[in-house]
């Protein structure tokens, strides 16, 4: 379980989180909709121990989450974390050491998958394939939490689809909290259990997509232009 307990982030002056309180369950996948600087990206650097704080608490299975909680929190950014010099297979090695919950059999199939070739050095990878290796080395932990900025930016619109479809093979869907923040909403609507709309650092809006769905008959995208212009 994740809880956000009064929480607020401020850089300087600029507040990335502003007093909010919420908290996920396990089993669940949750996308985390909004506009760009909504704090979408500080939300899940918050679970991931990667900022703190200015106020409120983050607590992850019942710990607050500071670096130690990288054991359990698989995180696939929006930057480029990449190191040049190294091979693909490098960087499987790498993650492998890093983490105790990385399964290099489940690498290897997702390697596959992906159509990513094992010798490749990452600086000759086009954008598309950097986006493919950071599924791979997200999805390849048996983490209790998956985070995962905007999983599909640089993936060319024919193969996402069959890449969103994939990613289910790789999700526990009884132990893993799964939360996927992007602002490209069509692929992942069939993957989602619940959307939180995230505005100015605020969750202004909860549903649960079959709800939504079947008995308001709206499709999340409905349900966002309807939440944001509230
Ligand atoms: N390191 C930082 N220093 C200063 N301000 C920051 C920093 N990181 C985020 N912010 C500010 O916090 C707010 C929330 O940013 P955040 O990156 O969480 O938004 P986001 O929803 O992920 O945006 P995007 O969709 O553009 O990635 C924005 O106003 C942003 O300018």
């Amino acid at each position: 379980m994740i809880e956000f307990q009064n929480v607020t982030k401020k850089y300087g002056r600029e507040y990335g989180l502003n007093d909010v309180t919420y908290s996920l369950e396990k089993g669940k996948i949750y996308g985390l909709l909004g506009p760009n600087g909504s704090g979408k990206s500080t939300t899940l650097k918050l679970i991931a121990g990667l900022v703190h704080p200015t106020s409120g608490q983050v607590l992850v299975n019942g710990k607050l989450a500071n670096r130690k909680i990288a054991n359990e929190v698989a995180y696939l950014t929006e930057l480029d974390m990449f190191y040049q010099p190294f091979k693909i297979k490098d960087m499987i090695d790498f993650y492998a050491t890093q983490f105790q919950d990385f399964r290099i059999d489940r690498a290897n199939e997702l390697l596959q998958f992906m159509k990513l070739d094992k010798e490749k050095n990452i600086k000759q990878l086009s954008k598309g394939n950097r986006g493919r290796l950071k599924l791979v080395l997200a999805l390849a932990r048996e983490a209790s939490v998956l985070l995962l900025d905007e999983p599909f930016s640089g993936l060319d619109p024919m193969v996402r689809d069959s890449i969103v479809k994939g990613l289910l093979s790789y999700i526990d869907f009884d132990n893993q909290i799964v939360i996927i923040a992007t602002h490209e909403i069509d692929e992942i609507e069939p993957l989602l259990d619940e959307v939180l709309a995230i505005q100015d650092g605020k969750i202004i809006g909860r549903h649960n997509v079959e709800e939504l769905r079947e008995m308001e008959g709206l499709s999340i995208i409905e349900w966002m232009k309807r939440t944001f212009k509230e």
